[in-house]
């Protein structure tokens, strides 16, 4: 792929839904799309109409052009409607019709689209005698839809183009966009230049490829946006024995202990799901809990606990776990997890700035509330939810609750804090806030205790979970969501 244009900061201005993205009002309200009108009626099944009958009794026989359908209705609900992918998922009549291998292929060509929008965006703009703004939503989404087989996810040009035309002919408010859909189409398989001659970066919006050009520099950048142009890997902790259950899923075993699934796993009918001998868990988000050396029999609080992956990692280990958070309906998760697994944890839904246990905890687990941009390759519509004001907050509450862990432990008791995003004012510059104060020591994390990432080991013995790019096998890159971790001693 060319990567020749390095521009993220001088980017040419689209009106204000490219400097701040798709959609920031608030869910379930009436909402401007890109040509700043609003329409209502969203969210609903019921909304898009359709050139198709449903067979009585029946699904419709599948041909290629309802998945692509489907993918559109996908991206149309979460990029004007403001739902998220599961909610866009569980509204779509269309993705509800569909069976088998074409669901999981709609879901990869919407999430592809996602993850490259800005970038699509930005190309076709270059094919087009009009703004965005002025195509009609259903015709938009089958674009970006089409660009994203072409381009992120190297479909062959024949089937993406004429599956996508077919999708545009058979679905009622797309129908009058069929000739374009086709010319467009067809000009991004023959000149995909317009889209790899674009900068990685450009798949964000500007205020956030900014963001992360200023604060980790260019190279870093462009590294995290081609990270989110492949599709995640789904990873699995297990309870024990991980080169076991690798070699039972047919999965890989990773250095640090993971099982990364090969891909197109169907979760639920996997061996070891119902008997909870397993729980979805991205490999770094598993590195936490795992700075904590041997926990057995020690006393624990996860102050942020919800859904609770890293309570069961440190259960499991057998620490006797304390589980709060102060979302009742997320701790509903975590004692779910709990259940499946057959863990075992006390939980309570507390805020953590003003909670004290009874007797003062061994070590605390800090996975403080963040901006989450470490996990934008798995919730891509996040960063275009999101504007550079509103990053602020999230430092102060951190620093609040590193304050309050403090008076959690007992002295000399440890304390990982960490949170799944690269910007450094909400990861180093906490710890290094914490450190000043006097109450904290650092006790830096070695090679040996994080296989795998040894490379991102900073130079304060924190460590920010960014794959090894200077790899001569791609093969061998561990990628991985970003989390910045830290372990701190009370002093
Ligand atoms: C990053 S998530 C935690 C993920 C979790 N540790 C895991 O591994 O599954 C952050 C959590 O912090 C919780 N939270 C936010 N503010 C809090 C507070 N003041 N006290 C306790 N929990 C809080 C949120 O409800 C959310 O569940």
């Amino acid at each position: 792929m060319s990567e020749n244009n390095s521009d993220t900061g001088s980017r040419s201005a689209r009106g204000p839904n490219r400097r701040s993205g798709p959609n920031t009002g608030s869910k379930n309200q009436e909402r401007p799309n890109r040509a700043g009108k609003t329409r209502s009626g969203k969210g609903g099944k019921s909304r898009p109409q359709d050139n198709t009958t449903k067979r009585k009794g029946g699904k419709l026989p599948q041909t290629g052009w309802q998945s692509r359908r489907a993918a559109a209705d996908i991206i149309m609900r979460i990029v004007y409607d403001g739902a998220d992918m599961d909610e866009a998922l569980n509204a779509s009549n269309y993705f509800d019709e569909l069976e088998g291998p074409d669901r999981g292929f709609a879901r990869a060509i919407a999430s592809a689209a996602l993850r490259a929008i800005g970038r699509i965006d930005d190309a076709l703009e270059t094919y087009l005698d009009r703004p965005l703004e002025k195509i009609d939503p259903a015709v938009l989404s089958l674009l970006r839809i089409g660009c994203a087989q072409l381009w992120v996810l190297n479909a062959p040009s024949y089937a993406a183009v004429d599956a996508t035309v077919e999708a545009a002919r058979q679905w009622k408010p797309a129908s009058r966009g069929g000739g374009l859909v086709n010319a467009i189409l067809r000009r991004a398989g023959r000149e995909p230049e317009a889209y790899l001659d674009l900068s990685f970066t450009r798949i964000w919006p500007d205020w956030l490829a900014n963001r992360f050009t200023d604060t980790l520099g260019h190279d870093t950048a462009q590294n995290i946006a081609q990270m989110q142009l492949q599709e995640p890997r789904i990873d699995l902790t297990v309870k024990s024995d991980a080169a076991g259950w690798a070699k039972k899923l047919d999965a890989i075993a990773l250095p640090s202990g993971s099982v990364r699934l090969p891909t197109g796993a169907s979760l639920t009918e996997l061996e070891g799901y119902v008997e909870g001998e397993w729980w979805v868990q991205d490999v770094a988000a598993t590195l936490p809990a795992q700075l904590f050396g041997d926990v057995s029999g020690k006393t624990i609080g996860d102050l942020c606990s919800a859904p609770g992956g890293k309570t069961m990692q440190l259960a499991a280990k057998g620490a006797k776990v304390t589980a709060i958070d102060l979302s009742e309906q997320r701790i509903e998760r975590v004692r779910e997890n709990l259940e499946r697994t057959g863990l075992k944890a006390t939980t309570h839904v507390v805020d953590a700035r003003h909670w004290r246990p009874a007797e003062p905890f061994d070590a605390v687990l800090l996975d403080a509330p963040c901006s989450a941009l470490g996990t934008l390759r798995r919730h891509p519509e996040g960063a275009w939810r999101r504007n550079d004001s509103g990053l602020d907050r999230y430092s102060n509450l951190q620093i609040k609750l590193v304050k309050a862990a403090h008076g959690m432990l007992k002295s000399g008791g440890t304390m990982v804090y960490c949170v799944c995003t690269p910007l450094p004012a909400e990861g180093i510059d906490v710890v290094k806030t914490a450190i000043e104060s006097g109450e904290w020591i650092s006790k830096p994390i070695t090679p040996e205790e994080v296989p795998g990432y040894e490379h991102a080991i900073d130079a304060h013995g924190g460590l920010l979970s960014m794959p090894k790019f200077d790899i001569e096998n791609p093969e061998d890159l561990i990628s991985s969501d970003i989390f910045y971790m830290a372990r701190l001693e009370k002093v």
